[in-house]
């Protein structure tokens, strides 16, 4: 290890230490925290069921940065590059629609694991666990904007279908992976106008949702998680899926309840609802995303929102009951520095929760001295949390700094710029 970082961070160990703060402790803690990367971020949310596939649900990508994955290989090389940039567990979300299916055409209510198994002898090689999502967008199916809440019932069997299906190929990830894949449903269902039925389409959504979950699976293997929205591109002023719709239904049917970070409105935040949920619904998805005017789907900055998750879950002791996924896409800068730049982002916000000095914090809030809450929460915000960064990341042989900027660079330069 260089001596500047070691030195640096044995210092800052000192400092934290005299707050109470054991910082081993804390490292070690984040060596047992999964961060799940959504693999859309690679390919502009595109997938490799056919060629020039349209993005349809209310969710857009824009930017046209060159060298986006045009196939599984090309994203599992990119996911590869990704990984070595980023210190910590990881899992990959897969959505239906990065099968692999050999040229063939395979519609969403015919795949099956096979289509799925390279991925998962990769993520064996790459020592990974895989999560998973049924595609409910992009297809002639969603048709005037619904999918599982259609009033045409052949079109919501087709997706019932699918979503049966994906939970199958999901069970399957998780028994040869070792570990639970957690799959989340969501779908774009909604009006862009006032709707006179708000109820009708609701129920056909519960009734849907319950068919499709039916059937028991192993929750070693699989766990079902639910998204909502409130509101996309089209969906403007009624989302079927709505929160309180989602909430009811995560609690009665005891299904995850999934926080997108980017779908609630303008000065409401996920931070604030993970302690209350905790109480009523057993574990939480989390899609850590950023949302700016129109578009939920930003790369997050380590900024008070992203702190703030991170916190409410290390001070709450939910690290085994919240999973942590990604959910942004951005075309317009190097995808793989997205990827980088976000979960490098989480993962800093998880070590500042884990180095706070918890029993002194809430000891100083009981005995009502909120002058010095305050003063101290302030006074951490400049303690010397990056040393420790910079040590933990050097400890995985991951580049300290911006020097993984760098590799990011030389990887566009061979790799990236050669495609077409
Ligand atoms: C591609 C994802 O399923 C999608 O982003 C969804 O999770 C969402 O957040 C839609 O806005
Ligand atoms: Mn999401």
């Amino acid at each position: 290890m260089s001596n500047l970082i070691e030195q640096s961070y044995e210092l800052a160990k000192q400092k934290y230490a005299a707050l109470g703060v054991d910082v081993e402790k804390a490292l070690a803690k984040m060596d047992q925290i999964k961060i799940s990367l959504h693999c859309w971020q690679g390919d502009d949310v595109g997938g490799f069921e056919s060629e020039n596939k349209e993005l349809t649900g209310g969710i857009q990508s824009t930017g046209n940065y060159p060298g986006k994955a045009r196939n599984a290989e090309e994203l599992r090389q990119d996911l590869e590059k990704a990984f070595s940039l980023i210190p910590g567990p990881k899992k990959l979300n897969l959505h239906a629609i990065y099968l692999e299916n050999g040229g063939e055409f395979v519609d969403r209510d015919q795949i099956e694991p096979k289509h799925f198994a390279n991925w998962v002898a990769w993520a064996k090689e790459q020592d990974i666990g895989l999560d998973f999502n049924p595609t409910l967008f992009s297809h002639e199916k969603l048709d005037n904007g619904l999918s599982l809440s259609h009033p045409d019932k052949g079109i919501r069997d087709f997706w019932i279908e699918h979503v049966k299906r994906s939970r199958r190929i999901s069970e399957y990830f998780g028994r040869e992976l070792g570990q639970p894949s957690v799959m989340n449903i969501w779908m774009p269902d909604g009006f862009k106008d006032i709707p006179a039925d708000r109820l009708g389409p609701r129920k056909l959504l519960k009734e849907s949702l319950d068919i499709c979950l039916e059937e028991k699976l192993d929750p070693k293997c699989h766990l079902d998680a639910v998204e909502s929205k409130v509101f996309g591109i089209g969906s403007e002023s009624y989302v079927v899926g709505s929160h309180e719709f989602y909430m009811g239904y995560a609690m009665e049917s005891k299904t995850l309840l999934c926080l997108d970070a980017g779908h609630f409105h303008p000065t409401e935040v996920i931070s604030n609802k993970i302690s209350a949920l905790s109480l009523f619904v057993d574990q939480l998805l989390l899609h850590v995303s950023r949302p700016v005017r129109w578009d939920s789907d930003h790369v997050v900055l380590l900024d008070d929102e992203l702190m703030a998750i991170a916190q409410e879950i290390v001070r709450h002791d939910l690290l085994d009951r919240v999973h942590i996924g990604l959910d942004f896409f951005d075309g317009s800068i190097n995808r793989i520095a997205a990827w980088a730049i976000g979960t490098r982002n989480m993962r800093k916000a998880l070590l500042l929760a884990l180095l706070e000095p918890k029993a002194e914090l809430f000891a100083t809030e009981k005995s009502f001295d909120l002058t010095k809450r305050l003063a101290l929460l302030e006074e951490l915000k400049s303690y010397p949390w990056q040393a420790i960064w910079d040590h933990y990341c050097e400890k995985n042989n991951i580049a300290v700094g911006l020097d993984w900027l760098d590799e990011v660079k030389q990887y566009e330069n061979d790799v990236l710029s050669k495609r077409g």
